[in-house]
């Protein structure tokens, strides 16, 4: 669906992106990640044939962005950062002046506007004026607006940004939804780590305008950060007797507590709960802290991507046992 390569955007001395080779799949839902400026849209804006890369090529639906961008843009819905719908019009009719303007009949546009909005759980607001919607409702509005011609892939920059948290989650939802329904290929970019780990099978970490990271979040995690494991002892005496019998893995020892870095926490519980029981040095306490996206833009770069505006939280996930 998309191909690029050294795929490359200067403004002026600004390198917004710097080389891009990519490759995306049919079917594929990618998220790219990024902090500020990093030049997710920019990308996005070259892909869209929004603005022409400086250097390098660009395929996506099977043609070339700079040559055949009126074929492009046929196969291809972008929903950007500002709301595209009107204002003062119903949003049934933003959806079926959208498909005319795609060419499509008015029988055939207004089926599919009914369809969309059906997708997208805007049937009880589709007969109001546009300025009357909710944040989330617009933003899915939007969704459909890009999605009237059936396209094959669709960009999303931002979906998410500007909306609280239950919208959130419910415009993800519709996102899954839609892709679950119509096999649309989806590319998004976020700020927020748990919409790009919850939602995109693939995630591509972009950083100055290069890909740093480009594989599923589960792979991420484990070959960039792994799991760690928290054994509280009763004594700080034990803590250390304890270090002696799990020797030869990495581990450290915080007074009454050992924190052991590994690939795969819960599959290595049992067995060092196993030996620790044997030396009769039974752990009080057992947590595993599973990394997030962060703790693996944090190994790659050395920050983190919720400083510097990116600001957005994710707590890691944990799972306490106690013994
Ligand atoms: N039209 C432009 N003129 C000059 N510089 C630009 C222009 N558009 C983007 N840039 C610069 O290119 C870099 C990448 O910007 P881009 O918007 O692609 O980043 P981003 O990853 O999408 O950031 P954000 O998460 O803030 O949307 C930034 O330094 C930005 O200031």
């Amino acid at each position: 669906m998309i191909e690029t390569r050294g795929l490359t955007k200067h403004f002026k001395d600004v390198r917004a992106v710097d080389g891009i080779d990519l490759t995306v799949a049919r079917g594929e839902l990618v998220a790219l990640l990024g902090p500020n400026g990093a030049g997710k849209s920019t990308t996005l804006r070259m892909l869209t044939t929004l603005i022409p890369p400086t250097s390098g090529t660009a395929r996506v639906a099977g043609f070339d962005v700079v040559r055949r961008q009126r074929e492009v843009r046929q196969r291809i819905g972008y929903i950007g950062q500002g709301n595209g719908a009107g204002h003062s019009q119903r949003g049934r009719d933003e959806l079926i002046s959208q498909g005319r303007a795609y060419g499509m009949g008015v029988r055939a546009a207004r089926a599919r506007a009914a369809e969309l909005i059906d997708s997208l759980g805007l049937g009880e607001v589709a007969d109001r004026t546009v300025a009357t919607l909710s944040g989330g409702q617009r933003r899915r509005l939007d969704i459909a607006m890009g999605l009237i011609h059936a396209p094959g892939l669709l960009f999303l920059d931002e979906p998410s940004t500007g909306l609280d948290p239950q919208n959130r989650a419910n415009l993800q939802e519709h996102i899954l939804r839609l892709r679950a329904e119509h096999d649309t290929t989806i590319v998004l970019t976020t700020h927020y780590l748990d919409e790009a780990d919850s939602m995109a099978e693939r995630v591509i970490v972009v950083d100055h305008g290069r890909v740093i990271a480009d594989d599923s979040p589960e792979r991420l995690k484990a070959e960039h950060v792994g799991d760690t494991i928290l054994l509280g002892f009763d004594t700080e005496a034990d803590t250390t007797r304890a270090a002696r019998v799990l020797l030869g893995r990495e581990l450290t020892a915080y007074g009454q507590e050992l924190k052991i870095r590994t690939q795969s926490g819960p599959r290595q519980v049992p067995g060092m709960l196993e030996d620790l029981r044997l030396a009769g040095l039974p752990a009080v306490s057992v947590e595993v802290a599973r990394p997030t996206l962060d703790d693996v833009f944090l190994q790659l770069t050395g920050r983190s991507l919720r400083e510097g505006g990116a600001g957005h939280q994710s707590e890691p996930t944990r799972e306490l046992v106690e013994v």
